[in-house]
């Protein structure tokens, strides 16, 4: 696992913007080395802005769209195309306009699909998808991400891994149903904290002042169980990307004096 690094960048829209240039280099540099890239998307604000600006930028036409796999690192447990689902709100957010294969875009069950109400089905079904697209070569039960995308909640959540809640604690599975999220909806599907950590490079997006205290928490020794952000690491990089109101608890140590 890595040590994180901290990039902070003036404001939201340009950390959003900074963030949809590196995705695309990013995924641009994989196409080429391995003939296709995966992306796991989170859903929240950080993570559809950082899509609406890769949307924006003229440099999309670059990615091979039909060799990029997506997954999510969770879902709201709600019917298909409901507008809180994180992949109705990623498909309005870019999908919907770039051509991907359908067949690569592994969204998370939804709760009317054939799993009906069964959070645990559905994330077995979920676990079972990934583990088919893993390689002997990858690290375990899950295909090695290129990147990994996690928006960080205020109280510290990443992915539906909520402070002290069980799935944060879970060490075996690589997806979990989860109940009784404090942020509605309570019922989720969640990558864990061994599935993040399979990926080449976990991105934490954090902006905005009710962000900061999660921020400095995270990134000051508090531990996965009470900071769930803290546990998020990839096995090449754990980089925070932030904004100037999200990092202001941080020690200017902790990232270079030169960011502007
Ligand atoms: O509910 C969720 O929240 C987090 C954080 O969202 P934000 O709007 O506070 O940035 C998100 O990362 C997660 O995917 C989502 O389901």
């Amino acid at each position: 696992m890595t040590a994180p690094q901290v990039v902070v960048h003036r404001d939201k829209e340009l950390m959003a913007q900074a963030a949809a240039a590196r995705l695309i280099t990013k995924i641009v540099d994989a196409q080429a080395a391995r003939g296709s890239a995966s992306v796991v998307l989170t859903g929240g604000r950080n993570g559809n802005g950082l899509l609406a600006a890769l949307g924006a930028s003229p440099a999309r036409e670059a990615v091979d769209w039909s060799r990029l796999d997506l997954w999510w690192g969770d879902e709201r447990f709600l019917p298909e195309g409901h507008a809180d689902r994180n992949v109705t709100q990623a498909r309005e957010a870019l999908l919907d306009a770039v051509e991907l294969d359908p067949a690569r875009v592994h969204a998370m069950p939804a709760s009317d699909g054939s799993h009906g109400g069964d959070v645990d089905a559905a994330a077995e079904a979920y676990a079972a998808e990934l583990a088919r697209a893993a390689r002997p070569e990858n690290h375990g039960a899950v295909p090695s991400f290129d990147v990994l995308l996690l928006g960080v909640g205020p109280d510290t959540h990443v992915a539906s891994l909520f402070p002290e809640l069980p799935a944060v604690r879970e060490t075996e599975r690589m997806v979990v149903g989860v109940r009784g999220a404090p942020k509605p909806p309570p019922v989720r599907l969640s990558l864990t904290l061994p599935a993040i950590r399979a990926a080449r490079e976990v991105w934490l997006l954090a902006a905005g002042e009710d962000k900061a205290r999660a921020v400095t928490m995270a990134l000051s020794g508090a531990g996965e169980l009470q900071a769930p952000a803290a546990g998020a690491r990839g096995r090449r990089r754990t980089l925070w990307l932030l904004d100037r109101a999200a990092a202001a608890g941080l020690p200017r140590e902790l990232y270079p004096p030169a960011s502007p």
